[in-house]
């Protein structure tokens, strides 16, 4: 089975917050667009949103022939996605409404286009049920702005051929993304389940009135915000448990989740879970030795934290701000 990689022309269906951000993306790398949204006034917004992300673009640097000009907004569906290599999907997030366009994308566009839906959280295997060739079908679920952040994940339904989330990653990687392969279809994939569950909390503490939402996006931005850009959390308390690293801090801090932090139960601290949570930061960590990824994670830190002075500066901005 194979399908298109090698793609010029991308189709976007939906131009709302993320559709747009996969078209200023698609025509920065050089690709023909062409775009559908049936609310009225979609192109003019999108041609708006287009150029408000240009300046931003370029400064990243375009690919050589990239243009806004290479954008086409037609009147349906068949239009945009007959002749695409390759269709992604933003329409809004609701289970008839998917499984109702991917019905008429799927059966109008080339048998071999990979065809991409943005959802954040629906299933592929119940979206795209109606589909035609449901296996070149996959989630490729992007991080706002698009045409900024390089995460996709990527996931495949119960008739999704491997070979096409294989080739879906290619796509995206074509388009300056860094794919991650969620391997098994879960509600929220991974980065939203994780999001969610700070999410949550913060909705929680709000409500508790424990903090006001100022202070808790400080308690992001001027601690764990600045080390997420460049390390996990799993490598990060890697470190935070010293030398021994991950097992030490496991015996150290594993007994405070069972303290009410959160709303969320703590799963059970198994030997197994232990195990496979030391294994994995050590594979992280490579031949690395803990030194050496603390001076690693002081340089991104002291590059980051300087790059934000120095922006917040441009914008009249103090650091504290
Ligand atoms: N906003 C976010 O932070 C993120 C959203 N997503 C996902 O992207 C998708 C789109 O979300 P947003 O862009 O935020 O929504 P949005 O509301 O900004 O845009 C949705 C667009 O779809 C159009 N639309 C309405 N009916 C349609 C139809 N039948 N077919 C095609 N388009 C139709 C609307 O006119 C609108 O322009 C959703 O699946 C969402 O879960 C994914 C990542 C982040
Ligand atoms: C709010 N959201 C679940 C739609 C957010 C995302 O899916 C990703 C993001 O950009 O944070």
């Amino acid at each position: 089975m194979s399908f298109i990689t090698q793609i010029k022309t991308f189709a976007a269906l939906g131009s709302g917050v993320i559709g747009s951000g996969w078209v200023s993306r698609a025509l920065a790398h050089g690709l023909d667009v062409v775009a559908w949204d049936p609310a009225p006034g979609a192109e003019a917004a999108l041609r708006k949103r287009v150029a408000n992300a240009w300046g931003t673009l370029e400064k990243q640097g375009l690919a050589p022939g990239a243009s806004q000009d290479r954008l086409r907004f037609v009147a349906t569906i068949e239009e945009c996605v007959k002749d695409a290599d390759f269709i992604q999907e933003s329409a809004p997030e609701r289970l008839e409404l998917k499984l109702e366009l991917h019905s008429k994308i799927s059966a109008a566009a080339k048998p071999d286009a990979l065809i991409g839906s943005s959802t954040s959280g629906l299933l592929p295997s119940e979206f795209y049920e109606g589909s035609t060739h449901p296996q070149r079908c996959v989630v490729g679920h992007p991080f706002n702005p698009v045409y900024l952040l390089p995460l996709v994940e990527v996931v495949g339904g119960k008739h999704t051929a491997p070979e096409a989330v294989q080739a879906a990653i290619k796509v995206y990687e074509s388009l300056g993304m860094r794919p991650l392969h969620v391997r098994k279809e879960v509600p929220g994939f991974i980065a939203d389940r994780l999001l969610e569950a700070l999410w949550r909390e913060a909705l929680h503490l709000v409500n508790d009135g424990v903090a006001t939402t100022g202070e808790i996006d400080d308690a992001i931005r001027f601690g764990a915000g600045l080390r997420w850009s460049f390390m996990g959390t799993f490598l990060t308390y890697t470190l935070a448990g010293g030398d021994a690293g991950m097992r030490h801090f496991m015996a150290q801090f594993g007994p405070a989740l069972q303290l009410p932090w959160t709303y969320l139960p703590a799963p059970e601290l198994t030997d197994k879970l232990i195990d496979d949570v030391v294994e994995g930061t050590s594979e992280q960590l490579g031949s690395r030795s803990i030194a050496a990824l603390e001076r690693y994670r002081d340089d991104c830190l002291l590059a980051v934290l300087e790059a934000v002075k120095t922006t917040k500066a441009k914008h009249g901005m103090s650091f504290a701000d």
